[in-house]
């Protein structure tokens, strides 16, 4: 598992691209049968992802946890970005097709991923955050999320939020999770930007095609730095950061939130001219 510490706003002015990218870009997390995953230091959040084609595979973070199991003290949201496939839980089957999603809650032992179509895999991504009371395990089928709608055509900002897991959805002890889809032609996210000291946030983008990118924003509102982001790639963004991104074509991302609180809203949005 590969780990990322956390680093000071002052030094981040400093840093160039490489070290920008180093720090908070995850180039890879989708290999067939391998299971790939980045411990961030931010709120103690895991990513990861893997797709099952020649075999199963199962959730395991080996000794860097130093628990007897992933889940002893740890909550996961699971996002099939793939083809229908499924995950055992204990032995108990979930069903996932494309954008739907399972929360498996803390203490459960042996979490095991499944495609059902080896010609077309399921594409599992994950975050997990550290737990401290098991809630039930569920799924939410993206056809069963609610959509808010936001933004529109002449900001080219057009999209849709569906939350999975959040105050008044899935119920976990601290993980937030959804998913935001750009309607075609439109290519900005979450502009006006905002920050949320009380919690850092885990960004994947997907369903871009192989020549598209995202322009993403990070850094302090008056200190922005961007990084160019290919399909299938995550930014790891400080609570201190704004995260904002435009495309070369529309596209899809995955968010993913820990730390002080638990409320969605809870944005302290920047004024476009304050932005540097
Ligand atoms: O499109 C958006 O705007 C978002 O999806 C924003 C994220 O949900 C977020 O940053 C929540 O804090
Ligand atoms: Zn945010």
């Amino acid at each position: 598992m590969r780990i990322r510490h956390e680093s000071n706003p002052e030094d981040v002015k400093n840093y160039t691209t490489e070290s920008l990218r180093n720090h908070f870009l995850i180039e890879s997390l989708f290999k067939s049968d391998e299971l790939s995953m980045v411990y961030s230091h931010y709120d103690r959040l895991i990513v990861g992802g893997t797709i099952p084609l020649k075999k199963t595979i199962k959730l395991d973070a080996g000794d860097i946890l130093r628990t007897e199991f992933f889940l002893e003290r740890r909550e996961i949201g699971i996002v099939n970005i793939g083809s229908t496939g499924k995950i055992t839980v204990d032995g108990k089957a979930y069903s996932l097709n494309k954008r739907d999603c399972l929360y498996i809650g803390l203490g459960n032992k042996e979490i095991i991923f499944h495609s059902n179509d080896l010609s077309d895999p399921a594409i599992f991504y994950f975050v997990s955050a550290n737990a401290h009371k098991e809630y039930p395990t569920k799924v939410l089928a993206i056809k069963d999320a609610v959509p808010t709608k936001l933004g529109s055509d002449i900001e080219s900002n057009n999209r849709t939020i569906y939350k999975y897991i959040h105050g008044e959805g899935i119920q976990s002890c601290q993980l937030m999770m959804g998913m935001t889809l750009l309607e075609p032609n439109n290519m900005w996210n979450t502009m006006p930007a905002h920050v949320h000291d009380r919690r850092s946030e885990i960004y994947l983008y997907f369903d871009m095609d192989e020549e598209s990118r995202v322009f993403h924003f990070m850094g302090k509102p008056e200190e922005t730095r961007h990084l160019l982001i290919k399909n299938q790639q995550a930014i790891i963004s400080p609570p201190w950061s704004i995260h904002s991104g435009v495309g070369t074509k529309n596209y899809t991302f995955i968010w993913a939130m820990a730390g002080e609180n638990y409320t969605f809203k809870d944005m302290d949005f920047i004024p476009i001219e304050d932005l540097r």
